[in-house]
């Protein structure tokens, strides 16, 4: 018998929700689309992403491929043009206004790669802490506050920060306490674009030590955008993009004797597509067809055959 109409909705409802579960951030079939006087630039197209509660994991992709632009809509500065985005249970595209604000306060918090771009200049690093918190009237009162800022602070190593002014502190010691200003009110995620892309090497290691601690001490969830190899071969998880999806993921795991070993993976949708890496496809030659065959335990892909020729 042909199921009926409230059959066939249960069913897609069903496979709906099991897309993601309860992951912590769920993008699934995400497309961004800018129009700018007429010409249209599809940023994300269809990009299907799922992050856990607690993991720390990197974004790479080369310059253009839709990082900035996925980092912008889960922090809900953006609104994608379709697909499901969700964080902590949000709905990042039904969103009220006043929803949006309250997401922006109090669940994520976000650090720019312009160390001007995360500090006011004229207060000191500990006021730059408690001003997330009095904004939000959270925090409880002034000294509450104070105490928290200065904890966050020594958290990240910069205590000895606190009655600097902006100017008067390093660049890695601004990225600490932009840290600590993204933590201030407990935010379930913190996302990070290139975040020790303006700082030297032995300056990015402190910064990312500082993100690890966050992730580590304070369970949040940490997603980075970043082209520094050192943050991206240091996580257990590295998430490559690729022309507005996800196009590989790196995944790092401990052997028996300690030794990391890193695997990297081509990322399956759900619909059975995948992207394979530009340097093979060249390396063989394949463009537009290859060819198939199942075996017992792996799928071969192979260049198509060469059209016989009519001479
Ligand atoms: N506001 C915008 N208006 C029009 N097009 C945009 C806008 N923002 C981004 N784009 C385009 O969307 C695409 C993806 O940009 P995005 O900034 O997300 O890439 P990215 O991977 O972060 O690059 P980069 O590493 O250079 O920062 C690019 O083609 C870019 O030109």
């Amino acid at each position: 018998m042909n199921p009926t109409l409230s059959e066939l909705e249960a069913k897609a409802t069903r496979q709906k929700a099991a897309f993601g579960g309860d992951a912590h951030i769920v993008c699934d079939n995400l497309v961004r689309i800018y129009k700018t006087e007429g010409v249209e630039v599809v940023a994300l197209q269809g990009l299907d992403l799922l992050i856990d509660k607690g993991e720390l994991v990197a974004i790479v992709g080369a310059s253009g491929s839709g990082k900035s632009t996925l980092l912008n809509v889960l922090s809900g500065l953006d609104v994608p043009t379709a697909g499901v985005a969700r964080v902590a249970g949000t709905d990042l595209l039904s969103m009220s206004a006043r929803d949006r604000l309250r997401y922006r306060r109090s669940v994520v918090g976000f650090i720019w790669q312009q160390t001007a771009r995360n500090l006011l200049p004229y207060v000191t690093a500990r006021e730059n802490v408690e001003l997330p918190m009095k904004l939000a009237g959270l925090g409880g009162g002034a000294g509450a506050r104070r105490e928290r800022a200065g904890e966050l602070l020594e958290l990240l190593g910069v205590g000895d920060c606190a009655n600097r002014k902006t100017p008067e502190m390093s660049g890695g010691e601004q990225q600490r306490v932009a840290i600590a200003v993204a933590l201030a009110n407990s935010p379930q995620l913190i996302l990070a674009d290139e975040p020790t892309g303006e700082l030297d090497s032995e300056t990015s290691e402190q910064v990312f030590d500082a993100l690890r601690k966050a992730n580590r001490e304070l369970g949040v969830t940490v997603v980075i955008v970043t082209h520094d190899p050192l943050v991206s071969e240091q996580v257990d998880r590295t998430v490559g993009i690729r022309d507005g999806r996800t196009s590989s993921e790196t995944l790092r795991r401990a052997d028996a004797e300690g030794q990391i070993i890193a695997e990297e993976y081509a990322v399956l949708d759900r619909v059975g597509r995948l992207q394979l890496p530009r340097d093979f496809m060249n390396a063989l030659e394949m463009e537009r067809r290859v060819r198939l065959e199942l075996e017992s335990d792996h799928i071969g892909v192979w260049p198509a055959r060469e059209e016989p020729s009519d001479d």
